[in-house]
C-alpha cells in the first residue's frame, strides 16, 4: 500500500534531520518541508497539512528549547503526536455490545466496497462471539442481494432482502423486526448506492434511517479517491448522521490520505480498513498503532491481536510456562511457524514489528520468507519426537542432520541452516528466563511481569537500534500503554527471519 511509501518518506525525512549536527530552524524548515510534501502527495488535504506545520512549530521553539535537550526526539514525538491528532477527532464511535440489540446502517457511493464491507464487519463481529446479521436494502443495484446473499452464506451470517419489493425502507423495515424477533445482537444494514453523490441517494439514506434509528451509520469510502475525498465525506456527513468511517482498499495503489481526509471532513473515527477482497482482509483502526507502523515503529497491539486471534487461549499458559523455563524447543518453534502462518500475509505480521516497515518487507519477500517458513517446518517433521523435544544442542549429530535432510528431501545446508535459525531464536528467549507468570496464564496478561531490561537484553540489537534504544522503547511503551508490553513479546519470536 502507499502508505508505506508515504510513512517510508516521512521517517527518512526526520532521520535526515537526525544525521544534521546541529538542529537548527533551517534543518527543522526542510524537515517539515520534507514531510509536508509527502503529506500533500499522499492526497492529504492541503489546509490540514498547513495546520499540521503550523502546530509542530508552536510544539516545537528550538530557541526555547534548552541546551542538552534532546531536539530530535522532541520533533520526532511532535510529528507523531500530530498525525495521531489528525486521525483522531476526539471522540469514539459508538461501539455495539454483545448481547445488546445495536443497529448499523452502512453508506456510501456505489462500488466504494459496502457490501464487502458489511459483510467483513458481520463476520469480525461473528468471531468475537456476537450474533450479527444482514439486511440488502440496496434496491438500486441490480445483484447486491445476491452478492450480500453469496457473501453472507459464505460465512453464516443470517441475512433478509428481497428479489421484488423495490422500497428500500420497507425491506430495511422488516428485515429489522425479523431479526429482532431473532435476537441479533447487531443488525446491519446495507443501502443503496450510486455513482455520484446525488440527491436521490441522499434522500433513501435518509428515510431508511429515519424508519430504522440505526445506533451507528457508517460511511464507507474507497481509499483510491484521492483529494475527492474530503468533499465526498463531508457530502455524507450533511445528509446522514455519519459516526464513523471505514476507508476500503487500502492494499491497492491508494494514497490512503483521503482516510485522513474523511476523518476531518465526517469529524468521526476510522474504525476499521479494508485491505483485500477477502472476507478477513479487514483490520482494526486504532490511531496510535496506525501511525507507528506507518513511521515504520511497528504495531504490537495489532500483531498480539493477531496472535491472540490465532492462538487457542488454552495453549497460551502452556507456552509461557515453557518460556519461563527457559526451554525453547524445536516443537515450539514448529508450533510458533504453524500460528505464523495463520496469521496471513507476512508483510502484514511484519510492518507490526517495531523496527519493520511494510516497505521493508516488500512483496516479493513475502513469498520468500513464507517459503523459507514452509520449508523449515518439512524439515521439523523429519524429526523424530526426541528431537523435536530436546534442549541438548549436542543431540543434533552429523548422522542425524543427515537423516533429516534425506526424510524431507532437503540438502545438509538446509538442515543446518534451520538449527542456526533455532539457536538464535533459542538464546533470545533464554534471556526471558525466570520470567513471572501471570497468574491466569494469558498471555495479555504478562505486561505487568515483564521489566524493561529483560527486554531490552532479549530484542536483537538491530531492532533495538531502530527504536532508539532503551529510552526509544519505553517511549513506545508509555505510548502503547503498559499492557502491550506482551505483543513485544510474541514479535521477539516471530521477527527471526
Ligand atoms: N482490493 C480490495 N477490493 C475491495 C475491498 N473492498 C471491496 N473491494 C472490491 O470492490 C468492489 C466493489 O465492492 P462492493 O462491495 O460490490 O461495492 P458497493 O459499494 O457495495 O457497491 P454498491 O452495492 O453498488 O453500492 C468489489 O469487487 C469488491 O470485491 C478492499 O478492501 N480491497
Amino acid at each position: 500500500m502507499v502508505l508505506a511509501q508515504l510513512g517510508g518518506s516521512i521517517s527518512r525525512a526526520l532521520a535526515q534531520m537526525s544525521n544534521a549536527t546541529v538542529i537548527d530552524e533551517k534543518v527543522l524548515g526542510e524537515c517539515l518541508n520534507e514531510i509536508s510534501r509527502a503529506l500533500l502527495q499522499s492526497d492529504v488535504q492541503f489546509k490540514m497539512v498547513r495546520d499540521m506545520q503550523t502546530n509542530i512549530r508552536k510544539i516545537v521553539n528550538l530557541e526555547t528549547l534548552a541546551a542538552g535537550t534532546n531536539k530530535r526526539r522532541i520533533i520526532q514525538q511532535a510529528v507523531f503526536t500530530e498525525l495521531c491528532n489528525m486521525l483522531d477527532p476526539g471522540k469514539p464511535a459508538f461501539t455495539p455490545k454483545k448481547g445488546k440489540p445495536s443497529v448499523v446502517m452502512f453508506v456510501g457511493l456505489q462500488g466504494s466496497g459496502k457490501t464487502t464491507t458489511c459483510t467483513k464487519y458481520a463476520y469480525y463481529h461473528q468471531r468475537k462471539g456476537f450474533k450479527p446479521s444482514l439486511v440488502c436494502a440496496d434496491t438500486f443495484r441490480a445483484g447486491a442481494f445476491d452478492q450480500l446473499k453469496q457473501n453472507a452464506t459464505k460465512a453464516k451470517i443470517p441475512f433478509y432482502g428481497s428479489y421484488m419489493e423495490s422500497d428500500p425502507v420497507k425491506i430495511a423495515v422488516e428485515g429489522l423486526e425479523r431479526f429482532r424477533k431473532e435476537n441479533s445482537d447487531l443488525i446491519i444494514i446495507d443501502t443503496s448506492g450510486r455513482h455520484k453523490q446525488e440527491a436521490a441517494l441522499f434522500e433513501e439514506m435518509r428515510q431508511v434511517a429515519e424508519a430504522t434509528k440505526p445506533d451507528l451509520v457508517i460511511f464507507v469510502m474507497d481509499g483510491s479517491i484521492g483529494q475527492a475525498a474530503f468533499d465526498q465525506a463531508q457530502a455524507f456527513k450533511q445528509s446522514a448522521s455519519v459516526g464513523a468511517v471505514i476507508i476500503t482498499k487500502l492494499d491497492g495503489h491508494a494514497k490512503g490520505g483521503g482516510a485522513l481526509s474523511a476523518v476531518a471532513a465526517t469529524k468521526s473515527p476510522v474504525i476499521f480498513i479494508g485491505t483485500g477482497e477477502h472476507i478477513d482482509e479487514f483490520e482494526i483502526f486504532d490511531v496510535k498503532p496506525f501511525v507507528s507502523r506507518l513511521l515504520g515503529m511497528g504495531d504490537l497491539s495489532g500483531l498480539m491481536d493477531k496472535i491472540q486471534d490465532v492462538m487457542p487461549a488454552d495453549q497460551q499458559p502452556e507456552l509461557l510456562a515453557k518460556l519461563a523455563e527457559g526451554t525453547f524447543t524445536l516443537r515450539l518453534l514448529y508450533e510458533q511457524f504453524q500460528n505464523l502462518l495463520k496469521m496471513g500475509p507476512i508483510g502484514q505480521v511484519f510492518s507490526m514489528l517495531p523496527g519493520f516497515s511494510s516497505e521493508l518487507m516488500p512483496k516479493g519477500h513475502e513469498k520468500e520468507g513464507q517459503a523459507k517458513i514452509k520449508r523449515y517446518m518439512t524439515i521439523m517433521d523429519s524429526m523424530t519426537a526426541a528431537e523435536l523435544d530436546s534442549t541438548n544442542p549436542k543431540l543434533m549429530t552429523e548422522s542425524r542432520i543427515i537423516r533429516i535432510a534425506r526424510g524431507s528431501g532437503r540438502q545438509i545446508r538446509d538442515v543446518t541452516d534451520m538449527l542456526e535459525e533455532y539457536k538464535r531464536l533459542a538464546k533470545m528467549w533464554s534471556k526471558m528466563k525466570g520470567l513471572k507468570m501471570p497468574k491466569n496464564g494469558k498471555m495479555s496478561d504478562l505486561s505487568q511481569n515483564l521489566n524493561i531490561q529483560q527486554m531490552t537484553k532479549a530484542l536483537p540489537p538491530q531492532v533495538l537500534k531502530q527504536m532508539g534504544g532503551m529510552g526509544g522503547l519505553q517511549a513506545l511503551m508509555k505510548q502503547m500503554g503498559g499492557k502491550d508490553m506482551s505483543k513485544m513479546l510474541g514479535g521477539m519470536g516471530l521477527g527471526g527471519d
